[in-house]
């Protein structure tokens, strides 16, 4: 089964109804293949908007969630009630999540798990931060964050994984399309190992990390680079010359 090519847009906390208006007005003319699937990721208070205004080939995705349906939870929101709003996806585990929020694997895990259980679509982030790199970790630390998400999942056809090394995170350091290919094979082949075959096959494995409009296209050529998910670019015109890096 061929991997269909996926461009997430992360808007992170930016926007206002005004911006929210003018992005889709420019999604809306850009012609979108059927070969690529769109999801883009608003502040929570806006989902429920974006959602009533995108295009039907833009899907919408909340930015994290708990890992139980309700309670005494001040702040969060849960996978219902991202369903509940008729959206379909979710980002969990993005290193500002992890880093900034100090939310750690194994809670990610149970994120995760919950999510898939209601019904939604999860991006699930993983990446090594600079000092990982630097110390010949970064497998090390991606094979870890695979493992601790396999040991509270079983079913994997509604995950993406988003390789985002930390170091290339809204720093202007994208990763060559070489150093990204490296990791997303060797995801691959662990994810073989360690899950399955079919999984391994099927399963799409983006790439993060200071995505542009300009560097996209030589990304997208790397066998096991299967779509990106795009901070700051998001936020701009050339987020359609994302869209199109797989042409
Ligand atoms: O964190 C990211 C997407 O989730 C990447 O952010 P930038 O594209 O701004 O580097």
């Amino acid at each position: 089964m061929e991997r269909k090519f996926f461009v997430g847009g992360n808007w992170k906390m930016n926007g206002d109804k005004k911006f929210i208006n003018e992005l889709v007005e420019c999604l809306k003319k850009c012609p979108i293949e059927q070969s690529v699937e769109v999801v883009v990721a608003p502040p929570t208070i806006y989902l429920d908007y974006t959602k009533s205004i995108v295009p039907q080939n833009v899907q919408v995705a909340a930015q994290n969630s708990y890992k139980v349906a309700k309670g005494a939870f001040t702040g969060e929101i849960s996978p219902a009630m991202i369903k509940d709003i008729g959206i379909d996806w979710v980002i969990i585990g993005h290193s500002e999540r992890r880093n900034v929020f100090g939310e750690n694997d194994n809670l990610i895990a149970e994120k995760v798990a919950h999510a898939l259980e209601t019904g939604l679509s999860v991006i699930a982030c993983i990446g090594e931060k600079l000092e990982e790199r630097e110390a010949g970790q970064t497998e090390a630390v991606v094979f870890q964050q695979v493992k601790a998400i396999a040991g509270k999942i079983g079913e994997w056809k509604n995950v993406v994984i988003a390789y985002e090394p930390v170091w290339a995170i809204g720093t202007g350091k994208t990763a060559t399309p070489q150093q990204a290919q490296e990791v997303h094979q060797k995801l691959r082949e662990y994810i073989k190992k360690e899950i399955s075959e079919k999984v391994a096959k099927e399963i799409r494995i983006i790439y993060g990390g200071s995505v542009t409009g300009a560097n996209a296209k030589e990304l997208a050529k790397e066998k096991d680079i299967d779509g990106f998910l795009v901070g700051g670019a998001s936020l701009k015109p050339e987020f359609i010359d994302i869209i199109k890096a797989n042409k």
